[in-house]
């Protein structure tokens, strides 16, 4: 059962109850006034969606007593949980301006009584603002991270990433490699058919490298049509398999354009992580390697340790 309850710009959508108690508990008291005054201010302190829902349930928890508090948010992949869940929840769909901000439960092992429900939407009104801007927040900082085109994490994402995964391996004497690579002869391709079927080859690329590799390889689009992979815990033997399987990925790909059909290859430099070496060092090393693979020829891959 679905109830819209009533509100003003905020909208809060009840979306299941599965237990309403007819025990009436006591009218919103002074602690509650206190509470619901200073809610806004405090959840304002932050920008990031935990720790905004960690604040609600702490200084909800001494008004509205509950195990559990869950909210997702499926667009932005989002899930988050505190305490454990039980059988009697308060499920609420929010919005506001008909924008969704997610959905949210508030569960405990005994009923709501309607005051309760009343309280929890009144602090829920207190809620969606600083959640909203902090969502927002979080969309804004993907997009800098993000390429648009391919939708890969983009040179800064890949500077951070490499910076602490280096930071890791040295840490833990763990391997790590590093792999750039270049779509061979892509001027001729944007040039030939156009800078379309040179965005959609892009793509494509993308793509297909990224269906290559297991989820904890880093792939990054880092200019033009240059990409770089971090391979954590990825000792030279097995990144060059990666690299080997990578390269012959794209060499099966052919871009279709006009009926007409044009290979496409990748050359690849692959370096790997050093004792106390540095991000600029290794991508120095594995850059050199890339230009090692295109004068031999392109379309083959190229380690470091070939060259120094
Ligand atoms: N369509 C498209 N082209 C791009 C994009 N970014 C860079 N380019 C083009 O990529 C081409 C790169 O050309 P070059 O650096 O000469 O390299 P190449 O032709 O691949 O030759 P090699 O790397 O030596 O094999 C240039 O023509 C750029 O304009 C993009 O986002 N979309």
């Amino acid at each position: 059962m679905i109830h819209s309850l009533p509100s003003d710009t905020t909208n809060l959508r009840r979306l299941e109850q599965n237990t309403v108690s007819v025990v009436q508990t006591p009218p919103v008291s002074v602690e509650c006034e206190d509470v619901l005054a200073k809610l806004p201010l405090i959840l304002q302190t932050s920008l990031d969606t935990r720790q905004i829902l960690r604040l609600f349930d702490e200084k909800i928890k001494p008004l509205l007593a509950h195990n559990g508090l869950q909210f997702t948010h499926p667009d932005n992949k989002f899930e988050f949980r505190l305490g454990a869940s039980r059988h009697h929840k308060c499920n609420y769909q929010l919005e506001i301006d008909h924008e969704y901000l997610g959905r949210l439960t508030v569960s405990r092992a005994s009923r709501f009584s309607e005051n309760e429900i009343n309280l929890i939407e009144d602090l829920l009104c207190k809620l969606v603002y600083p959640l909203r801007n902090s969502l927002q927040y979080a969309r804004a900082l993907d997009a800098a991270l993000t390429d648009m085109l391919t939708q890969l994490p983009n040179r800064q994402a890949y500077k951070n990433t490499l910076e602490r995964e280096i930071d890791l391996a040295h840490r833990l004497k763990l391997p790590l490699s590093l792999m750039v690579l270049d779509i061979d002869y892509f001027k001729k391709i944007n040039d030939s058919f156009g800078h379309q079927v040179g965005d959609d080859t892009l793509c494509r690329v993308a793509d297909t490298l990224l269906h290559s590799l297991r989820r904890s390889d880093a792939l990054f689009r880092i200019g033009g049509e240059e990409f770089a992979i971090v391979l954590s815990h990825s000792n030279h033997g097995a990144a060059l398999q990666v690299a080997e399987r990578l390269r012959a990925a794209i060499d099966d790909l052919n871009q279709t354009h006009a009926e007409q059909k044009f290979p496409i290859s990748i050359s690849i430099g692959l370096a790997d992580l050093c004792v106390g070496e540095s991000a600029d060092s290794l991508f120095l090393k594995a850059d050199e390697a890339l230009y090692q693979a295109k004068f031999a020829g392109r379309n083959q891959v190229i380690s470091s340790r070939e060259i120094f």
